[in-house]
């Protein structure tokens, strides 16, 4: 093959032909099971750019380490602003690492203009590097990340990148027996928890004094007998918890699960500052569902010092072994990975389903156009190209909203979206009607072509956002009303719903985030049942909006007045007009009421945004109040109190769900 056809940048056909032309013998012998030896070749070019590549990663996950390293420091100085701000820079570091690496190895190598034998002897030679490490998988994607900037996507095949894993991650260990391993055991005699109980806190190694520790071991004792029951204990009977701490927002959280005979139950020890600035144990969460509401999709992601990041993962499906491994990558900070494994995942459902594409149920979005396949648990956002004059937005303004949520503290009700550009799915596989309404509305977000010449007719979006599919609230409620008065059921289920959903609105506020458009439409209901926001467009701030009273009416003629009468600026928002958008329903409006009256007077949202504006940070955990240790007059949690009193509506006690009361 000559020079020139194999160059990864010249032309589309002649790309297509060359990468054909390169991947021939491989794919020939993978047919009979096994792999073609490499030619190699004499240049030490392949070697140098696996060797940059080697690098970029080690230090991309290097300052990835250090940074997640410092949530420990910033826990224990109750340095609240500094882990918010860290949580989210952090999120950016890959893609500055895989363009610092694109750019070196155009410099020194020219990349480019490199002959695709280079590149795949570059991947083969990648892979003897990455024997023995101990972030293979990511490596990988890190490797993926570049290659893919710099080759034309027709090589975008397991010859040139790793669209499949190419280094297993089981039983990748640490040698060193003075290293620390991924998780600790400890075996407890039944009638000693307590002991066990103190040695996992003082493991911690947490500088920062308990308040209480003796009443902390005596309660998690207590409740881990309880979680024992009378259960006979079995020889193997241990507790395994992971080595590091996972820190998000204000809390610290020790990990694990409880081994006995057969059985296996997760544990975790949310461990938190008081009012005093000592620490306390909150709860011992124990249920995979709790374990679930921790880890979802819909809040920010863990600080975790892991070396080897697959053990953790590998122990925490052990936990959740209904969570996708995408998922859990994304929860500890990994999220490069996390969209790997989803787009692997989702190419594997497609080659083994055969549904289609279809317009996603429910109210048509006027900035956002949603896909889905039946079969598969997502939805597929596109940005339109026209919407209506009300929606005074660009794309550009749009993306910057998708990302300010990505960044900020989801607090469990905002759903966590993966970013996507240049997909390509098979054209056989959308419904005629989705491909009209994509023509009409986002034109400039589609092709429909041969793109890599193989026969194969395919629907290439430009960028999509893909996010976990809910049960819009408004059809969820629709069901409720359609199932009648007399179906109880459907009537505690109507009820949960809307108080869900001004909780979700009082935990989005206590992140500071105005939801801009409340509709019921713009939330969705999880498979456990929470509220979750979805519709990004409108998002502010809460410190940035202005919430006002509606003024008094100065004559008969205002008051008479279809329409609105007084000026309102940009960010002025006017909550005691809310309720006929949202209220229509008599039942619903009873409900609304009763629990969250308090979301249609400016007031509640003046003090928040004033509180907020002083620096207070509210955080939202991840577990309801009905888990937490009934407090025996000790010291009260400091961000419990607090939320607890500040959300309360007047009168009453806290009705945010996640908020502790
Ligand atoms: N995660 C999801 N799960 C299920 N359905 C969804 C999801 N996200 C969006 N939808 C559906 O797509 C519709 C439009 O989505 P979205 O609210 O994001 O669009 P939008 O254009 O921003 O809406 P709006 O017109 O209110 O600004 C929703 O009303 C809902 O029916």
């Amino acid at each position: 093959m000559s020079k020139q056809q194999s160059n990864p940048r010249s032309g589309r056909k002649q790309a297509a032909l060359a990468a054909q032309e390169v991947v021939a013998q491989p794919q020939a012998a993978a047919v009979q099971g096994g792999g073609a030896l490499p030619q190699l070749l004499e240049s030490s070019l392949a070697r140098d750019i696996a060797r940059a590549m080697m690098d970029g990663f080690n230090r991309h996950y290097r300052l990835f380490r250090q940074e997640t390293a410092r949530a420990k420091h910033r826990f224990e100085t109750a340095d609240w602003h500094g882990q918010q701000r860290g949580q989210r820079e952090r999120i950016e570091f890959y893609d500055v690492r895989v363009r610092e690496c694109v750019q070196r190895l155009e410099k020194e190598f020219r990349a480019g203009s490199q002959p695709m034998e280079v590149w795949h002897e570059a991947k083969l030679l990648y892979i003897g590097l990455l024997v023995g490490h101990f972030q293979p998988e990511l490596a990988e994607t890190f490797f993926n990340s570049v290659t893919t900037k710099i080759l034309h996507r027709t090589y975008f095949q397991n010859s040139f990148l790793f669209v499949r894993p190419a280094i297993s991650t089981e039983y990748i260990q640490i040698d060193e027996p003075s290293e620390s391993t991924t998780f600790r055991c400890y075996y407890p005699r039944r009638d000693a928890l307590e002991e066990v109980a103190a040695q996992m806190l003082e493991d911690c190694r947490l500088q920062r004094a308990f308040t209480d520790r003796a009443r902390d071991v005596r309660r998690v004792a207590q409740a881990l007998s309880a979680m024992l029951g009378d259960a006979k204990i079995r020889t193997n009977f241990q507790i395994q918890v992971l080595s590091s701490l996972f820190y998000r927002n204000k809390g610290a959280y020790l990990v694990g699960k409880l081994i006995n005979g057969f059985d296996e139950m997760p544990i975790c020890l949310p461990i938190l500052h008081d009012e005093r600035g000592g620490l306390y144990v909150d709860a011992l969460l124990h249920t995979e569902r709790d374990m679930h509401t921790l880890f979802s999709f819909s809040r920010a992601y863990f600080m975790v010092d892991m070396e080897i990041p697959s053990a953790y993962v590998q122990f925490l499906r052990s936990i959740m072994p209904r969570k996708p491994r995408n998922e859990i990558y994304n929860s500890l900070g990994l999220a490069k990975q996390g969209k790997n494994l989803f787009y692997r995942d989702f190419l594997s459902h497609l080659r083994s389903s055969t549904d289609k594409f279809r317009i996603a149920p429910g109210i048509k979005g006027m900035v956002m156009l949603v896909f889905d396949l039946p079969s598969f648990p997502y939805v597929f956002k596109l940005i339109k190209d026209y919407y209506p004059p009300q929606k005074e937005t660009t794309r550009e303004q749009i993306k910057g909203k998708y990302r300010l949520v990505k960044q900020h503290d989801r607090v469990g009700r905002m759903a966590d979206t993966m970013e996507y550009s240049e997909v390509a799915f098979p054209r056989a596989r959308f419904e005629d009607e989705l491909i009209a309404e994509i023509q009409k509305f986002a034109p400039s977000q589609l092709e429909i072509s041969d793109r890599d010449g193989d026969g194969n007719v395919e629907v290439i979006l430009k960028h999509l956002y893909i996010e976990r599919r809910m049960i819009p609230l408004n059809i969820y409620l629709q069901e409720t009303f359609d199932a009648g008065e007399g179906d109880a059921r459907a009537q505690r289920q109507m009820e949960h719903a809307v108080i869900e959903y001004g909780n979700a609105i009082k935990d989005l506020v206590a992140a500071n985030i105005f939801p801009g458009d409340m509709l019921w439409k713009n939330f969705g209901v999880t498979r456990h049942g929470k509220v979750v926001f979805y519709d990004y467009d409108e998002i502010e701030y809460l410190t940035d909006c202005n919430f006002r009273k509606v003024p008094a009416p100065r004559n008969e003629e205002e008051e008479m007045s279809g329409e609105i009468w007084y000026s309102v600026a940009r960010n002025d928002v006017f909550p005691e007009t809310f309720g006929p958008f949202l209220l229509g329903n008599p039942r619903v409006r009873d409900i609304f009421m009763q629990h969250h009256g308090d979301l249609l007077e400016p007031q509640f949202w003046q003090q928040h945004k004033e509180r907020i504006q002083q620096g207070h940070v509210y955080d939202v955990f991840p577990y309801d109040g009905s888990s937490r240790f009934a407090d025996e007059g000790g010291a009260a949690p400091a961000d419990a109190a607090a939320n607890a009193a500040a959300l309360a509506p007047p009168g009453g006690t806290a009705q945010s769900g996640n908020v502790p009361a």
